[in-house]
């Protein structure tokens, strides 16, 4: 009897392996079977958008009573078309990019703004974070963006009770390294607007025969996103005076330099877009840039004298592990001639000196080794740049 027991426990045991070893196939089975269907579904999707006709790109123009759209398509001509159902009419709204079916015959498809291209290389911060306290030597200046820029943008209904319009355009000129960019920048960061910094010379090198266009995408951009500064560095590169229109690309220089001057007559002194430009070469600029209400602000921003000298050094020594024998007054003699920008060099030049020599902290006498380096290689580049012109 208890033989035969024990034979029914072996075949229950043997029963319960043999359900486990199908539960587990059961498992790997599904598992497999769900892996297999995703990879159907990946190619039927991959196999649907092969076969699936291209879409055209089209803008809407106007949305008629009969809820037809006419839309212009990239392909060509202004189309009238209808709407998908999947679309809610209201959603449609003129200016708008929209895909229609491959026939061009109703929208099926809004689709999402779209910043152009040459707008996304440019540098545009919504938030800059220059302050005036970083500037060295340009207090009357930084005074004069202060009246002209800032105060403007910030409280335009002080100008209106008293009639005074000031300028739309303000042009910085003077050599470089002195401050220009630095300047517009601490303008917007302190006004809380929006910066935007183009460089002119790109208008023409980066979108060739698209030059005009740019401009105007830069100040409906400049319109959207306002108050905002439009900083146009090295102006000259579109408006230089021309005597030869002779070539092609003389004369897409030259409408560009139109549709810009059409941008600054486009606005009122109030709004709360502000135009900063800047220059090496104020000498060259066409004088229909600097007409009244358009660039009919000049600011000069020379290289520092002796006491900007030492407030620039100040700046960047405050920032840096400098020993007790440093001296701001023989510093700034020291200098002389030199921009804010190459200051800044030496200061990291005198860092990087005594990084070579093992020191803890930077001395005066780093810092004379480091402005006697700044000046021999100015002095060279100079000699270079004069042997090439001979
Ligand atoms: N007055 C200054 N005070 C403090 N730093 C300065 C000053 N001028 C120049 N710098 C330093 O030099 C750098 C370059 O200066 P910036 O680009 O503003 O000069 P710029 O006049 O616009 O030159 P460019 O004409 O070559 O474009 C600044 O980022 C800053 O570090």
């Amino acid at each position: 009897m208890s033989g035969e027991l024990d034979v029914s426990r072996d075949n229950s045991d043997n029963y319960e392996q043999i359900i486990r070893l199908l539960e587990e196939k059961i498992n790997a089975l599904q598992t497999e079977a769900e892996s297999l269907r995703k990879e159907l579904n990946y190619y039927k999707s991959e196999l649907e958008k092969l076969l699936s006709p291209p879409l055209i790109e089209a803008t809407v123009l106007d949305i008629l009573d009969d809820g037809k759209v006419v839309v212009r398509s990239t392909s060509g001509p202004n189309l009238i078309v209808s709407v998908s159902n999947e679309i809610a009419m209201n959603d449609i709204k003129v200016g708008m990019s929209v895909a229609l079916n491959q026939r061009g015959s109703a929208i099926v498809k809004i689709l999402p703004e779209r910043e152009e291209p040459f707008i996304k290389s440019m540098e545009v911060s919504e938030k800059p974070n220059v302050k005036y306290s970083e500037i060295g030597g340009l207090d009357e200046q930084i005074q004069e963006l202060r009246e002209v820029i800032e105060m403007p943008l910030k409280n335009p209904e002080i100008f209106k009770e008293l009639g005074i319009q000031p300028p739309k355009g303000v042009l910085l000129f003077g050599p470089p390294g002195t401050g220009k960019t630095m300047l517009a920048k601490a303008v917007a960061t302190e006004s809380n607007a929006t910066f935007i910094h183009v460089i002119a010379s790109e208008f023409a090198q980066k979108f060739v025969g698209e030059g005009a266009k740019v401009v105007r995408e830069v100040f409906e951009l400049a319109r959207k996103k306002a108050p905002s500064i439009v900083f146009i560095d090295e102006i000259d590169a579109i408006g230089a005076k021309r005597v030869d229109l002779g070539t092609s690309g003389e004369r897409e220089i030259q409408r560009t330099l139109m549709q810009l001057l059409a941008e600054l007559d486009g606005f009122q002194p109030l709004d709360n877009v502000k135009i900063i430009a800047a220059t090496n070469r104020i000498d060259i600029l066409d004088p229909a840039l600097l007409r009244p209400g358009r660039f009919d602000r000049l600011i000069e921003i020379p290289l520092p004298n002796i006491e900007g000298r030492k407030q620039i050094f100040k700046i960047y020594t405050s920032k840096m592990k400098v020993s007790n024998d440093i001296d701001l007054d023989t510093l700034a003699k020291l200098s002389e001639g030199l921009s804010g920008a190459e200051i800044r060099n030496i200061c990291t030049e005198a860092g990087y000196i005594s990084i070579r020599e093992g020191k803890r902290e930077i001395s005066m006498k780093q810092f004379i080794e480091a402005i006697n380096r700044i000046k021999s290689k100015k002095k060279s580049e100079y000699k270079g740049r004069e042997e090439k012109y001979v």
